[in-house]
């Protein structure tokens, strides 16, 4: 039917497609007309009507709010059919680490510069023209290569994409953050027109003594007096012109440490800024990546290598900036001085391609470039003793001995990120670690949802880029228990509180499926896939595992269904360095006996699969009808297992522990693994807690590692 649309002429297929670019003054190009027809002739129908394709050339072709929801990804591009169509048309390319690299059809091939400047996106289809920044779809190329074709050109208009025009709101917010830029811009200093003991002042207070002031002047730094902020410069575009600004402040601690804090115009999800790029030849040949732009002040004065930042440290690598790293046959990747730098290093290393990268491990004598230049360290030394990323299939202790002792030595950093929320969870399972499968049940309409909402909200506030699956529920109603959890308070009756809630909850690395209902195992993974590609999810929730089931070959035993599935989440965890939490209901409701780790829906694979079991009791413990408690029956961490109970406070939607005094604490001593023996039940033994304690009434067991 979608089809027959065409025969109705193309104002009605703008309209059908893009209602609100009908209203575009001046009316698009007659090849703009063409290249929508040939679209919507190529979309399936449920495409149509998502305002897919409206936008500006050479701007962003996707819709601001896009980007907190992952579309399924229709038909994922592979690399190989990306080459085949490639080769289908003709049309040369360069095999890159990250992209292909083809001449920009928006460019007419006599001004072509460098001849292959157009790159698409390996893993994506995505693709960027350095020259004149025309984004798109893998669609979008075939489209205008299509088109070219047809019309028999050389090339394209970069005119020629269309776009998502912006809603006034939209370009008003736009307009006012380059305002916002410029007026931050000029009210700053640069450092050389700043007097000498003001700048040795700036320099004390980030602990930047050794950075030299030539080096500030060389990538542009100022001082914004105001906020006492140092001002980091983005500029891009065509012409090289002022896009955005990242302000640093920084302060001193008690112990003589000193805590940077960072705010970016325009807002960080849409801050791409490679700090430095611009002074990296065309020709270079070899970089160093760092997690900031002290670090990469320090790196380039120490060593005079290439060096650029990421604009959000470690916590993301996004693909938009793949191409613009193209050029470098060695990447040195020196993040930071951490566990979570490190680990960030070896997933980002998979995008830009293990081959031509190296990492520095942090350590003793590897701390971060601008702490090694603080202490007089030899920067160059410790960028060539950086390891190559790629890993051998065998390895013996000796390549393994760094990476023991780094696990040794940072106790509390490999136990992972702690809840702030949630001190019980941090005391039996010390933390939340990226690679792990969480099996989460509870009774029926116990709450897990909600629950299982403000744990992982928890730890997304605190920057594990979190991806929702939420199957059961829509994602407003889940996005509307999650910002009442964030703002802890009842925003029905706060609607003026909305907007000041709605914009912070709007700054956290959290995004949800587009899925609902009944779900394919095979898409929900692609799309997981896809957004630990794009936005380096650390985290994705799946609300609920029997959402999955129902697409499955309904002749086949439902168990070895549910088998499969838990087998492909506990591969795409490993594989992925992402936490999968899975929620699945129990075996069967039993309203007056305890669930156990036994009763979980399916066979045992779910438990034996997983690293962490953890259960919502209802009625557990009972001091008053409904009290939920939280129990851990597996921890592969380090084997502590415990139980705790939860309040529940229904104006915030959160759970707490229960306020000191109302109930009696009680705690219980580990068994040592040596007596227990594997498998023998675990012996509880009670003691009375310290009445000063402020925890709530807890019990924490130690059992030997279920495997
Ligand atoms: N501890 C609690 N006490 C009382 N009400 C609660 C509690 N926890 C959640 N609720 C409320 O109960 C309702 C159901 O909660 P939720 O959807 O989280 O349960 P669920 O276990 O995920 O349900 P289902 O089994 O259908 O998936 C919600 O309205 C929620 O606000």
């Amino acid at each position: 039917m979608w089809r027959n649309l065409l025969l109705r002429g193309t104002t009605c297929l703008l309209q059908v497609a893009a209602p609100r670019f009908l209203h575009q003054r001046p009316f698009p190009p007659f090849s703009c007309v063409r290249l929508l027809t040939q679209r919507l002739l190529h979309r399936p129908p449920q495409l149509l009507g998502k305002g897919y394709f409206l936008a500006h050339s050479g701007t962003r072709a996707y819709k601001k709010d896009a980007k907190s929801t992952v579309d399924i990804p229709t038909s994922p591009v592979t690399i190989t059919d990306i080459k085949q169509y490639l080769r289908s048309k003709e049309i040369p390319f360069h095999d890159g680490y990250s992209c292909l690299h083809i001449p920009s059809m928006f460019i007419n091939p006599s001004d072509r510069k460098d001849s292959y400047s157009l790159f698409i996106d390996k893993t994506t289809g995505q693709f960027v023209c350095k020259d004149t920044l025309v984004e798109g779809s893998w669609e979008d190329i075939q489209d205008c290569l299509e088109v070219m074709q047809k019309q028999e050109q050389d090339f394209l208009s970069p005119h020629v994409l269309l776009g998502y025009p912006e809603s006034m709101e939209e370009q008003e917010e736009r307009e006012t953050e380059l305002r916002e830029v410029q007026r931050i811009w000029s009210s700053s200093v640069p450092l050389t027109d700043v007097p000498e003991e003001e700048v040795l002042l700036v320099k004390t207070m980030f602990q930047i003594s050794k950075v030299s002031n030539a080096t500030l002047k060389k990538f542009g730094v100022r001082l914004f007096k105001p906020t006492k902020s140092l001002v980091f410069p983005w500029f891009g575009g065509t012409d090289s012109s002022l896009k955005g600004v990242k302000l640093l402040s920084a302060q001193s601690t008690d112990n003589n440490k000193v805590i940077y804090k960072e705010a970016t115009v325009p807002k960080c999800n849409s801050f791409y800024s490679l700090f430095g790029l611009p002074l990296v030849g065309r020709m270079e040949a070899e970089v160093v990546l760092t997690g900031s732009e002290l670090d990469t002040l320090a790196v380039s004065q120490a060593t005079g290598l290439p060096s650029v930042a990421l604009p959000r440290g470690v916590s993301c690598l996004p693909p938009i900036l793949l191409p613009y790293l193209e050029q470098f046959k060695r990447v040195t990747l020196w993040l930071g001085d951490d566990i979570r730098s490190w680990e960030a290093s070896k997933i980002f290393s998979r995008k830009l391609g293990l081959r031509r990268c190296s990492l520095v491990r942090p350590g003793e004598y590897r701390p971060c470039p601008v702490e090694a230049l603080a202490q007089g360290k030899n920067l160059g030394h410790i960028i060539k003793s950086s390891i190559p990323a790629a890993h051998k299939s065998i390895v013996s202790f000796k390549q393994l001995r760094e990476d023991v002792y780094g696990e040794l030595s940072n106790t509390e950093q490999v136990a992972g990120v702690k809840w702030a929320r949630f001190p019980e969870l941090n005391r039996i399972l010390k933390g939340h670690r990226k690679g792990e499968l969480t099996v989460f049940t509870g009774p029926t309409g116990s709450g897990k949802t909600t629950f299982i909402s403000e744990v992982a909200l928890d730890l997304c506030m605190q920057g594990v880029n979190t991806l929702w699956g939420s199957f059961e529920i829509n994602n407003v109603r889940l996005a509307k228990v999650m910002l009442t959890q964030f703002a802890m308070q009842r925003l029905e009756d706060n609607l003026e509180r909305y907007d000041f809630w709605a914009d912070k909850f709007e700054e956290l690395p959290l995004y949800f499926m587009t899925f609902h209902g009944q779900q394919n195992i095979k898409a929900v993974l692609d799309t997981m896939q896809h957004s630990v590609y794009l936005y380096d999810i650390n985290h994705v929730i799946i609300d609920n595992l029997q959402f999955m089931m129902g697409q499955e070959n309904l002749s086949v035993d439902k168990f070895a269904v549910q088998d499969h599935i838990i087998g492909a989440f506990r591969k795409f965890a490993t594989n992925s360095s992402c936490h999968v939490t899975l929620v699945i209901h129990p075996r069967k409701e039993e309203d007056d006996r305890d669930l156990q780790t036994a009763s979980i829906f399916g066979s045992a694979k779910a438990s034996q699969e997983a690293d962490n079991v953890l259960i919502l009791q209802e009625k557990k413990l009972v001091t008053c009808p409904g009290r939920r408690s939280l129990q851990v029956t597996k921890n592969r961490f380090d084997g502590d297992v415990g139980i705790f109970p939860l309040d529940f406070l229904k104006s915030s939607l959160t759970f707490e522990a229960p306020i000191q005094g109302k109930h009696k604490l009680r705690k219980v001593a580990s068994k040592p693994e040596n007596e227990g023996g594997e498998g023998k039940k675990v012996e509880v033994k009670k003691e009375k807690a310290a009445k000063t304690a402020k925890a709530p009434r807890t019990v924490t067991e130690k059992e030997s590692v279920q495997q």
